[in-house]
């Protein structure tokens, strides 16, 4: 019997509303970089929390430069984390250092730059650019206390850890990871250390999968089941009590021991699809568990398994709030004509660059087709030509699917 193909965009559709449910756990700062923030953040104090002395040199009362003073007296240096001074006399001067409170009772801070020192005068020889509270960071100009600096569901990068840092955030409510089992399957396949007999090949689509995860900050553990329908069974199911989610390679197309579409019928797994108008990677399977688990089996070939994770499974966990960075659809430039035979959507193996000019181009890679796993080391995307026609051409602007950062 003939699957019904969907769209590329039918699959983003259905895969979306089905959802992982992502628990809320609480980490250390330090294990907080990857993750995605599960509660809104506010500021502690304001941000700066005092008049922060942004350069290095002398503090005066403004009054005075207005005055045409241009000779201070030295009273007292103000350092960086010391409790805040006093200038006493109005016509003197403190020195103060990047990052100190600004004493009291003075108002503008002049570089040394802009100075020279004559005993324990400071004699000011530059007034070009000294204005009223110049070269200060005026307490609360950034975020005043209590305001929203990150709202949760904000990927945490090192940039978010800088401010997480500054509001005393030790402790972080972040999402917890999915629990996830790669499966391979097929008689064919061997463990990478072992040497393949003539029939028989090394399994790389599981690791492919696992570190393409590891590199969006997700563990996996992978299986490896022999095409043996009541071991299959038997073994996916008690996958089902561990596993939150589940990818499989291999055993979705057309073959006698094709046997994964039947398995997960037997155990009561609803298909939500099972074929894709695409090439590579139309095979594709999809369905949930009765316990709503996804299970993403995606077609043996490894191109075909490499497209449709970038494609659709990481998308996916970004969607999901598993990951924090987003394998989001950009637009490149073709660099040649190119023609394929429509209708199925051409996933077009691709390197991209930046020309000097900063456009983004995509230049088409030859390789021997999905089964070619040397075609994906020398391409860094996939190019997306929708199905509708043959012939592009060099120029058009299409959508592209990066795998290499
Ligand atoms: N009569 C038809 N035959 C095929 C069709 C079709 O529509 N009608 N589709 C073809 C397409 S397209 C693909 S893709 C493959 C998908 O096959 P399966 O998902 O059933 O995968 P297998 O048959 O198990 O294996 C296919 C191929 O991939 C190799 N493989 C599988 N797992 C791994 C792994 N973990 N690491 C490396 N390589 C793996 C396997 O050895 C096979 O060479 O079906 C076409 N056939
Ligand atoms: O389309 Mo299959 O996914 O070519 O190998
Ligand atoms: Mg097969």
């Amino acid at each position: 019997m003939q699957n019904h193909l969907i769209e590329p965009s039918e699959v983003e559709q259905i895969i979306q509303q089905v959802s992982y449910k992502a628990s809320i756990i609480t980490v250390t700062l330090f294990d907080a970089v990857g993750k995605v923030l599960a509660e809104d953040i506010y500021a502690d104090r304001d941000f700066p929390p005092f008049n922060r002395v942004a350069m290095d040199g002398i503090a005066v009362n403004f009054s005075e430069i207005e005055k045409g003073t241009h000779q201070f007296k030295v009273e007292g240096v103000q350092a960086a984390g010391s409790p805040q001074m006093t200038l006493q006399q109005t016509e003197n001067c403190l020195e103060v250092m990047t990052g100190a409170m600004l004493p009291q009772n003075v108002d503008v801070v002049i570089p040394y730059e802009w100075t020279k020192k004559d005993g324990d005068i400071m004699i000011v020889e530059d007034f070009n650019n000294i204005q009223s509270f110049g070269n200060i960071h005026q307490k609360g100009s950034d975020h005043k206390e209590g305001s929203l600096i990150l709202k949760s569901g904000s990927a945490i990068t090192s940039a978010e850890i800088g401010l997480l840092a500054t509001v005393g955030k030790h402790e972080v409510k972040v999402y917890s990871s999915p629990k996830f089992a790669i499966i391979a399957t097929g008689d064919e396949l061997v463990n990478v250390e072992d040497t393949p007999a003539p029939h028989q090949i090394r399994m790389s689509n599981c690791h492919t999968i696992q570190s393409r995860l590891q590199e969006e900050g997700l563990d996996s553990t992978i299986f490896h089941l022999k095409d043996d329908y009541e071991d299959l069974k038997q073994s996916i199911q008690s996958l089902f009590d561990e596993y939150d989610i589940f990818v499989f390679s291999g055993g979705v197309s057309k073959g006698k021991f094709d046997y994964l579409p039947q398995v997960f019928e037997e155990l009561g797994v609803t298909k939500k699809f099972h074929g894709v108008k695409q090439r590579p990677g139309k095979p594709f399977w999809f369905g949930v568990t009765a316990k709503n688990q996804p299970i993403f089996a995606l077609p043996g070939n490894p191109v075909s398994t490499y497209l449709c994770t970038n494609r659709y499974l990481i998308p996916w966990l970004y969607d999901q709030k598993a990951i924090s960075a987003p394998l989001v659809k950009k637009y490149a430039t073709l660099a040649e004509d190119f023609t394929f035979k429509k209708p199925l959507t051409f996933f077009l193996q691709v390197k991209a660059y930046y020309d000097k000019d900063g456009k983004l181009w995509a230049e088409p890679v030859k390789g021997g087709g999905s089964g070619d796993l040397t075609s994906l080391v020398k391409a860094n995307a996939f190019l997306e030509l929708e199905g509708q026609r043959s012939d592009f051409s060099k120029n058009e602007k299409l959508p592209i699917w990066f795998y290499k950062k």
